[in-house]
């Protein structure tokens, strides 16, 4: 009786179909669906008929290729990532090589959604000619060879300043954990050391150290008003000084060491930020002092900064990101004044729904010529 009911809405849609060209694939997928289950409900029949009528339809869409999967996209929901303006093109679920899937795809891929270990390299670029316009799910833009979408005018779009608050918060937790050994204190509390060893060395104060801030951006900033509030005293080196900014500006960033407890790396990282924390800079910032790394872990010379910790030229290192990530210099593991985190100072789920609006809100702004909402300029 409920197939027979089935069977009727079923041709009726089918008939209704008909009139769209999308008959055969409708009948196609009820029928293997109705035969795994011949119980299902008219409410179920109708659902599936709409949703391969939805995905012929979406076929005709222009395609967002997307080359690796984005964490992201499966904490919020692939449901919230459908448009009416292109749909989402997966390059990982194929079993074709990539080269010979960029080639078969290439003529309707109009966009790319890549994600902080997603190279968007000239060779890729190459191969989707078609392509206008490259959205991040990233700050950082390293991953991109911004030389070549200029070259090719393709339009780039970041995370603007989605991330800014929670990775700022996290920059100052690191420093605090470093400065008064909250991570190493509860160690020593969870080995049972308290009761057999007694106390625990005392940490430093963090309010009224001379915090160096490298990278005066929407992040540098957001770090800056924070430490401001714990009484701490702000100064700053950027490629350019701020002109409406009164924290003192070093236009070296040796200079800038030279003159404070902590540096909290917050830039970009580029051919010239690359390494630019050495050996020299990190023994200007002295025996007491802290680094910070929120930025990429390559804007430090890693095994220089490892060298350091080890002779005890500074004090500790509170670090989000490393140079070969996931791979940690293992020397790192024993020290007890590094505070280690897995390039995870800008995720929280809040952040994510404001990074799904503004990646949804650029690819849409994109698909319908209007400017998008965190172009990328130089
Ligand atoms: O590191 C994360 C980012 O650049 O967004």
């Amino acid at each position: 009786m409920q197939t027979d009911t089935n069977m009727c809405v079923l041709l009726k849609y089918i008939t209704w179909q008909n009139r769209h060209g999308f008959a055969e694939e409708c009948l196609v997928s009820i029928k293997r669906k109705g035969k795994k289950n011949p119980l299902l409900s008219r409410a179920s029949v109708l659902k599936m008929a709409v949703s391969t009528d939805c995905h012929k339809a979406q076929q005709d869409f222009p395609k967002v290729l997307i080359l690796k999967p984005i964490s992201f996209i499966a904490h919020v929901g692939e449901q919230h990532y459908a448009s009416n303006k292109f749909t989402f093109l997966k390059a990982y679920d194929s079993s074709l090589p990539l080269h010979q899937f960029l080639s078969t795809h290439s003529p309707s891929i109009k966009a790319i959604l890549a994600s902080v270990g997603t190279p968007i390299t000239a060779d890729i670029l190459q191969l989707l000619p078609e392509v206008g316009v490259v959205v991040t799910t990233s700050v950082g833009l390293n991953q991109v060879d911004l030389p070549e979408c200029r070259r090719r005018g393709i339009k780039v779009a970041n995370a603007g300043s989605v991330f800014s608050d929670d990775v700022a918060d996290f920059a100052v937790g690191l420093l605090i954990d470093v400065l008064r050994k909250v991570s190493a204190s509860d160690g020593y509390v969870r080995k049972g050391l308290w009761a057999t060893k007694g106390d625990y060395p005392l940490g430093s104060k963090l309010g009224g150290k001379r915090i160096g801030i490298v990278g005066l951006g929407n992040i540098g900033f957001a770090v800056a008003k924070r430490l401001e509030a714990f009484g701490c005293g702000i100064s700053y080196n950027s490629r350019k000084r701020k002109p409406h900014v009164s924290y003192p500006f070093y236009e070296s960033v040796c200079e800038l060491a030279a003159n404070c407890d902590v540096l909290v790396i917050c830039c970009e990282l580029t051919d010239q930020t690359r390494h630019m924390i050495n050996k020299e800079v990190l023994s200007a910032l002295g025996k007491q002092g802290v680094i910070v790394n929120i930025g990429r872990g390559a804007i430090i010379n890693e095994k220089e900064m490892v060298q350091c910790l080890v002779q005890g030229e500074i004090a500790g290192a509170g670090l989000d990101v490393f140079e070969n990530e996931p791979d940690v210099p293992v020397e790192l593991f024993a020290m007890d004044n590094v505070v280690l985190s897995p390039h995870v100072a800008v995720f929280t789920p809040e952040s994510f729904l404001d990074l799904r609006d503004l990646v949804m809100g650029n690819l849409e702004a994109f698909f319908s010529n209007k400017p998008l909402l965190s172009e990328y300029g130089d």
